[in-house]
C-alpha cells in the first residue's frame, strides 16, 4: 500500500496521568505487544496504523503524550488539530481519575470544539486493586457526554475496540460534515454509504 492509500485520515491524541497506560494502549494496538519495563514518554511520539473498516482504509496517527506535568507546554500544542482525543486514567489509581476535571479544561481550552473524546478506564486486569467503580466512571462521561470504556493494555482488552469503534465514530462525523457543507452530494442509502454504522459500538 502506498502512502496516499486511504480514503480517510485521522489524528488520535491520548492524553491522561502519567502512568496510566497511554503507551501500553498504543504500542498493543500498532504493535501487538505489551512493552516490559516501559519508560515515561518524554513530550510526545508518534505511531501509524492504516486499518480496513468495511472495505475502507483507515489511517489512524496516533499521537502518545507524556503524562508528566513538565511536558503539557508541549503536549497541549497538539490537542488543535486532533480528531479525536482519548482521555486515559487508571482504575487502580483514584488520583488519576480525580485528575480528569483538570484534562477536560485543558481540552476545553486547547482542542477544536469539534473533538470526538473518549474516557478510558485502563488497567481492569487489576481488578482486585481497582478503586474506581465503573459505575462511577459511567456518570462521570455521561454528565460530560463522553464515550467510556474500561480497557487493558496488558491482556489485551478492549484495545482494538476502543480504536476501531473510534474510527468508526470519526468515518461517520467526517461524513455527516461532507455532507453538511456539501448540500448537492447525494443523500446516504446507496451502495456502501450507511454500512459503517453498524461497527459504531460506543453507547
Ligand atoms: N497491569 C497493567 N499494567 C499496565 C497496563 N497498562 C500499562 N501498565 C503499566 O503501567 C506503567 C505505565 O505505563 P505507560 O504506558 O508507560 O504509561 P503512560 O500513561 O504512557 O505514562 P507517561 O508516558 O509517563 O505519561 C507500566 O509499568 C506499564 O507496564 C495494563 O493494562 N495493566
Amino acid at each position: 500500500m502506498s502512502m496516499e492509500d486511504y480514503d480517510f485520515l485521522f489524528k488520535i491524541v491520548l492524553i491522561g496521568n502519567a502512568g496510566v497506560g497511554k503507551t501500553c494502549l498504543v504500542r498493543r494496538f500498532t504493535q501487538g505487544l505489551f512493552p516490559p519495563g516501559q519508560g515515561a514518554t518524554i513530550g510526545v511520539d508518534f505511531m501509524i496504523k492504516t486499518v480496513e473498516i468495511n472495505g475502507e482504509k483507515v489511517k489512524l496517527q496516533i499521537w502518545d503524550t507524556a503524562g508528566q506535568e513538565r511536558f503539557r507546554s508541549i503536549t497541549q500544542s497538539y490537542y488543535r488539530s486532533a480528531n479525536a482525543l482519548i482521555l486515559t486514567y487508571d482504575i487502580t489509581c483514584e488520583e488519576s481519575f480525580r485528575c480528569l476535571p483538570e484534562w477536560l479544561r485543558e481540552i476545553e481550552q486547547y482542542a477544536s470544539n469539534k473533538v470526538i473524546t473518549v474516557l478510558v478506564g485502563n488497567k481492569i486486569d487489576l481488578a482486585e486493586r481497582r478503586e474506581v467503580s465503573q459505575q462511577r466512571a459511567e456518570e462521570f462521561s455521561e454528565a460530560q457526554d463522553m464515550y467510556y470504556l474500561e480497557t487493558s493494555a496488558k491482556e489485551s482488552d478492549n484495545v482494538e475496540k476502543l480504536f476501531l469503534d473510534l474510527a468508526c465514530r470519526l468515518i461517520s462525523e467526517a461524513r455527516q460534515n461532507t455532507l453538511v457543507n456539501n448540500v448537492s452530494s447525494p443523500v446516504p442509502g446507496e451502495g456502501k454509504s450507511i454500512s459503517y454504522l453498524t461497527c459504531c459500538n460506543f453507547n
